[in-house]
């Protein structure tokens, strides 16, 4: 292991994109540069980014970051790139232009197509490869809908002309000026048309989503050789040497190495992965089987809950209701809130996630009176993010009892997110799980976990081992909620959830 050198990471989210340098070995933060860009919403239920903003806040941030340091970029040794999951980018391989705006996670459009692929029989054979369900969620059949939408697409990518990206990919592409067309396994998995278990592109899934195979970029692990980034771009080219999804680049900055260790993310959703080590864990309880990451060609595998909403809750608060100015001010609304005055809400928005996967599901308040007031809607908006999180690690905590891998209980709760610098909601949700929960010093894990891929790959830093032998605490959340007031509240939640349903059981 050698010494020099700063780690540029790229952490490309839903609503902006960040640029951090780290100094190796131990990846101490030295510079952040972060912009938001516009989101595009053109029918209801539909989400989209302009691929274009992706790229220019890419460039922007990574340079901005340089800068802020007063780094040059050969003083660079790699950049790692973490990025939102699930979104399509397709471009066309010659002009390097995409055909369309980029179909965000979030987008519905496809739901009533995979409601009918879910009628004909085909969720058994996509869950055994892919580790997913059939959800609008995931990117195989954005991919079909933007090929049948935009003209003549089908055809150029049948003909090889398109070329189709996670938005990683698609970075990828334009950082390296149009020479290499790859992605990592964690992005793979997320697009319902890769074999988890064999580690391919499954032609089967192709056939059945009706994905040209001449579309799809090479797979390769999170930590290894990617390309250089174009001299031009950044000022000299640094090699690229690491890429995850953000989820599990969190999971990796978590330093969740070991089985049995789990991560929850509290951004504009939650999303919570369980190690779950060499051997993948069919859910019982609709979570997602995917990859954690990938070293040296082994896989690690993950239980994945997927929560749509929870900093949107915080968000619906100030720009819905104006009941906040920042979503700092949430907490010490929430505080403010009497025992006897709790109200429930369901924040359904745009549907339930894991493990309900309700589409058509729509939010919904409860146990109003007279007396409800502002402290008592923050209180409810950050309580639901605890349920929610409960309903997760309950259904993690089952499949992993069931597992022949198990090694025992899940112990604590590692979190970040910009949500978790919440105090009143850290303890709210140690208090309903009835479990520590630790915020680590570095809550920029996103990045962290980016930036981990590129130094291990540079030589920079430790094996997973020593690297999370210096992960840091900054707070423990210790659970503080009599056991009784536990149980009703969480209670009271399941049955909010219950009437929320679009076919209450
Ligand atoms: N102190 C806070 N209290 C409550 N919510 C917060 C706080 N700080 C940030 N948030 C919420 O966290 C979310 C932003 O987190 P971030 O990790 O930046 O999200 P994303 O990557 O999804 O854009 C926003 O939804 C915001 O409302
Ligand atoms: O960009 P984030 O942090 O909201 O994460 C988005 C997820 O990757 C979607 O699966």
């Amino acid at each position: 292991m050698t010494t020099q050198g700063a780690i540029l990471a790229l952490d490309q989210g839903t609503t902006s994109t960040r640029a951090i340098l780290f100094r190796p070995p131990a990846l101490e933060p030295l510079a952040v540069a972060q912009e938001e860009f516009p989101q595009h919403y053109p029918a209801p239920g539909w989400v989209e980014h302009d691929a274009e903003d992706l790229w220019r806040t890419a460039l922007s941030t990574l340079r901005g970051a340089l800068a802020k340091a007063g780094l040059a970029a050969g003083a660079v040794a790699a950049l790692g790139i973490a990025n939102q999951r699930e979104t399509v980018v397709i471009w066309d391989r010659a002009t390097g232009r995409p055909i369309h705006n980029a179909i965000v996670w979030q987008d519905r459009r496809t739901a009533r197509a995979c409601a009918e692929l879910r009628r004909g029989g085909h969720a058994g054979a996509v869950a055994a490869s892919t580790g997913l369900l059939i959800d609008p969620y995931f990117s195989a059949t954005k991919i079909a809908w933007l090929l049948d939408h935009v003209e003549g697409a089908r055809a150029a990518a049948e003909a090889g002309r398109l070329a189709f990206g996670t938005v990683d990919s698609f970075l990828l592409w334009r950082l390296t000026g149009g020479r290499v067309h790859a992605t990592d396994a964690t992005n793979a998995a997320r697009t319902l048309l890769y074999d988890i278990h064999a580690g391919r592109w499954d032609p089967a899934m192709l056939d059945l989503f009706r994905v040209p195979a001449a579309l799809l970029p090479e797979v390769r692990d999170c930590a290894t050789e990617f390309g250089h980034t174009e001299p031009g771009l950044l000022g000299a080219a640094i090699p690229i040497r690491g890429i995850a999804g953000d989820q599990q680049a969190a999971t990796i900055g978590q330093a969740c190495f070991t089985p049995g260790m789990v991560k929850s993310t509290y951004g504009t959703g939650c999303f919570a992965l369980l190690n779950t080590g060499a051997e993948p864990v069919r859910s019982g309880h609709r979570l997602l089987t995917t990859i954690a990451y990938q070293f040296h060609g082994r896989r690690a595998y993950a239980l994945e809950g997927a929560i749509f909403v929870a900093g949107a809750a915080v968000q619906w608060l100030r720009d819905g209701l104006g009941l906040i100015r920042a979503a700092a001010e949430s907490g010490e609304l929430a505080a403010r809130s009497e025992a006897a005055r709790r109200l429930y809400m369901v924040p359904a928005f745009v549907g339930l996630g894991a493990p309900h996967w309700d589409a058509e599901a729509r939010g919904a308040v409860f146990g109003l009176t007279r007396d409800s007031g502002p402290a008592d809607f923050a209180r409810a908006a950050l309580e639901s993010i605890g349920y929610q999180t409960r309903d997760l690690i309950e259904a993690m905590h089952a499949d992993w009892a069931a597992s022949q891998t198990a090694p025992g209980e899940i112990p604590v709760l590692r979190v970040d997110g910009g949500l978790a610098a919440s105090d009143w909601t850290m303890q709210f949700l140690a208090d309903v799980l009835d479990a520590p929960v630790d915020r680590p010093a570095v809550q920029e894990t996103t990045a962290l976990g980016a930036a981990y891929l590129a130094g291990l790959q540079s030589g920079l830093c430790p094996e997973p081992e020593g690297f999370a032998a210096g992960w840091r605490l900054e707070r423990r959340f210790t659970p503080d909620m009599p056991a009784r007031a536990r149980a009703a509240a969480y209670a009271g939640w399941k049955d909010a959830v219950r009437r929320t349903l679009s076919s209450p059981g």
